[in-house]
């Protein structure tokens, strides 16, 4: 009998198996995240019925009021690779800068950091629409024992180990990449274990769905206002669909298997874009590649952006191949903004 309806558990223990180039800490590492995951999936889908809807009356290192929902989520998720003491340093969106994370003797002797969006698409958690959480996996350079630096956490998103996300919808499921093609699992809810429901995930080469919140439109920049125009031109197998759902994770998750591109250019409101390079926008490109996509800011391939600030943002073009190239097509034509 073929071994099949693997676990997430499962699964990695098979991958490691096939790539030397994981080891007991790394899967160690993704079991925790996935632990966390079921924590704050517990919370989401009962959003309503508990106090974990609104406004936590903050604002984070990048001005953005946050969400009860952000805070929880990012609690969650610290606390829970804290716990596990399965790494020497952390970054996330929540956090104003890095955290160090001590081991037994003041020292720490695992090998990777996380950096990781715990609650995407946070201005729909209110209104009942999927949300999810984002995290990118690096191991350090700085010498293992030592304090982490924050060299280790600006690293180009090509040296990422692995990337992934959990998107809280209409089921739950955890998609990762360690750069051996892009998985999905789904939650079994009853069992409380993510089952294989979507492997070798693929972006169709040819993609028909653009995604970007057009309310911006007058600010764009040409480069973007030409091709919207051809998007929706009556021409060949265009007009193209409009699908933009305000979660980045959602967007991509749905383009992703039917084809499509999402986008988040600059703007004169928005000069640098909106996403954040280290915990959006490099974890999306590693898995938009590894499934035959594609990502950049209109001009070059995000995994090779020398990033220089923690919550840096950057302009992103990611999903099918050839909607990326036609975009970048249209991008070419105008000088690049700004530079990041
Ligand atoms: O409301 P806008 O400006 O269209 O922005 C929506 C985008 O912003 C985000 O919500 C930013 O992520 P956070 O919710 O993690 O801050 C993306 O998920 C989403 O694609
Ligand atoms: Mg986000
Ligand atoms: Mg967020």
């Amino acid at each position: 009998m073929e071994k099949s309806n693997l676990t997430l558990g499962e699964f990695i223990i098979e991958n490691q198996k096939h790539y030397k180039s994981t080891s007991g800490e790394f899967n160690r590492l993704l079991s925790s995240i996935k632990l966390a995951a079921k924590v704050v999936n517990y919370k989401v889908n009962k959003a309503g019925l508990v106090d974990i809807l609104g406004d936590a009356g903050d604002t984070n290192v990048q001005g953005e009021d946050q969400q009860k929902l952000d805070v929880y989520a990012n609690n969650v998720f610290m606390q829970t690779l804290i716990n596990r003491e399965i790494v020497c340093g952390i970054a996330s969106e929540e956090e104003d800068d890095y955290v160090t994370i001590k081991g037994k003797h003041e020292t720490n002797e695992n090998k990777y950091v996380v950096l990781i969006d715990p609650l995407d698409g946070s201005s729909n958690i209110d209104v009942n629409v999927s949300v999810g959480t984002i995290f990118s996996i690096y191991r350090r350079v700085t010498p293992i024992g030592t304090p982490v630096e924050k060299v280790d956490f600006l690293q180009r998103g090509n040296q990422q180990v692995a990337a992934g996300y959990v998107v809280y919808g209409t089921s739950t499921m955890l998609v990762y990449t360690s750069g051996h093609g892009v998985n999905g699992f789904t939650l079994n809810p009853a069992i409380g274990s993510f089952y294989l429901s979507h492997p070798n995930m693929r972006f169709p080469e040819k993609g028909k769905i653009y995604s970007i919140n057009e309310g911006n439109y007058v600010h764009f920049p040409q480069g973007v206002k030409d091709y919207l125009k051809y998007c929706q031109e009556e021409k060949e197998d265009r007009p193209y669909t409009s699908r933009y759902i305000g979660s980045l994770v959602s967007d991509f998750h749905r383009n992703m298997i039917k084809g499509g591109i999402y986008i988040y250019p600059t703007s004169s409101i928005g000069p640098k874009g909106k996403l954040r390079l280290l915990y959006e926008c490099n974890p999306m490109a590693f898995l938009a590649e590894q499934a035959n996509g594609k990502a950049s800011d209109g001009y070059k391939r995000i995994l090779d952006i020398k990033p220089t600030e923690l919550h840096q943002r950057v302009p992103f073009f990611c999903g099918s191949k050839n909607m990326v190239e036609k975009a970048e097509e249209f991008m070419s034509k105008y000088p690049k903004d700004a530079d990041y």
